[in-house]
């Protein structure tokens, strides 16, 4: 008895929190549940730095409780498992995105689609089941429900698979659910960040020819000879978008901030697809006449579901896509932050959790 009592007390556990919509990360300690009969409990190795975990400290959607530990593209190696656990062991290297829970009984997670479950418990800053708070991956242990844990490929060095947790799957399930992912199809790419540079890679392996829209010229040579791309078009040029006009069968809009659409849907060829991933704190404008002239069609998404994101991952080790990626210390964190608040990132910060995340206590 004295044993199971034992197990059953939470872990002592260490991150980075944000304390207010400053946004300003430090250290905090705090507790991770025991490891329950379905968990999988695996210490934190790498964890990516999302756009959306600056969105998220900064309280840029009004959702935000702190203290708020950040971080859903987090991998590592399993230290434990609980005894149900079927898919893991010991010393697998293995993934959380953004989600950790979900209510597995309504038709969206019927259907692999516990992204979109309305009881879905994102992997920070909301109440997990048992009443506590889920903490995120700048942290240095993570537990999590092993259907909710993503198997890394042992050819996926861990570093570079971090982003596609979430950025990498971010794109992916709509290339995938619209349809973009025929070769020979056009597909356009706009903003190029942490989600938008692995959209062109994960276009440009299902076949698909990619043209980067992006506000400046800055990162045109990349494009083309780095990533893949097939064109690229500065969005501030009127001549060069009247040009392309009509000649995209989609678009993956990842902006994180407002931005026109009407030049965008211009670009749709009739009843192409303009895709929006990002996720800017303000409302975009709507024009609607555009659409109903072209019977073009303006969706989004959010992630993916469990099932996709283990055939996202299968998929880039398979045609060998990884993030490129700028690995920072715990300690750069903020400085890292600021500098995605300009755009200053080539392609996505990648924290080395494991050399230099250190408990104080
Ligand atoms: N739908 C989802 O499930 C999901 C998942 C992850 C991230 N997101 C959101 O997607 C967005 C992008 O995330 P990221 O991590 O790739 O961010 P990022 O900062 O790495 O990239 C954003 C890109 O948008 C460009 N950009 C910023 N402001 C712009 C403007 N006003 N006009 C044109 N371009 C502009 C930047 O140059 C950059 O290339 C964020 O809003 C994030 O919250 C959504
Ligand atoms: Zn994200
Ligand atoms: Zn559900």
């Amino acid at each position: 008895m004295a044993k199971s009592r034992e197990v059953e007390k939470p872990n002592k556990a260490f991150g980075w929190a944000a304390r207010d919509s400053s946004g300003v990360l430090s250290p905090f300690s705090f507790s991770r549940r025991a490891t329950g009969a379905k968990d999988v409990r695996f210490k934190v190795i790498y964890c990516g730095v999302c756009h959306s975990d600056l969105h998220a400290v900064k309280n840029d959607w009004g959702t935000s409780t702190y203290p708020l530990i950040p971080g859903h593209e987090i991998v590592g190696e399993v230290t434990e498992v609980g005894s149900k656990v079927q898919k893991f062991k010991v010393g697998d290297k293995v993934g959380v995105g953004g989600m950790v829970g979900a209510c597995h009984s309504c038709d969206n997670c019927a259907n692999n689609l516990e992204n979109y479950c309305s009881k879905m418990i994102l992997t920070y800053g909301v109440k997990y089941y048992d009443g506590t708070i889920t903490y995120g991956g700048y942290s240095d242990t993570m537990v999590s429900d092993e259907h909710f844990v993503i198997h890394i490929p042992d050819n996926l060095p861990l570093d570079v698979s971090a982003p596609l947790l979430c950025a990498g799957i971010t794109v992916y399930s709509p290339l995938r659910f619209y349809g973009l992912d025929k070769p020979g199809m056009h597909v356009g790419v706009v903003g190029l960040g942490g989600l938008g540079h692995v959209a062109v890679k994960f276009a440009k392996a299902m076949g698909v020819k990619v043209t980067v829209i992006s506000t400046s010229p800055n990162k045109k040579k990349e494009a083309l000879e780095h990533l893949g791309a097939d064109s690229f078009l500065v969005s501030k040029d009127r001549d060069q978008m009247q040009a392309a006009e009509g000649t995209l069968d989609g678009i993956i809009d990842t902006v994180s901030a407002q931005h026109p659409l009407l030049p965008l849907i211009g670009l749709l060829k009739t009843q192409g697809k303009l895709v929006v991933v990002g996720a800017p704190e303000k409302p975009l404008e709507l024009p609607v006449l555009p659409l109903l002239m072209g019977r073009k069609l303006l969706g989004g998404s959010c992630a993916g579901g469990m099932k996709e994101t283990q055939e996202m991952i299968d998929f880039a080790a398979k045609h060998n896509i990884i993030a490129d990626i700028e690995i920072i210390p715990i300690d750069y964190v903020n400085t890292a932050m600021e500098r995605l608040v300009k755009t200053d990132v080539r392609y996505r910060f990648v924290i080395d959790i494991g050399n230099t995340l250190k408990s104080s206590s």
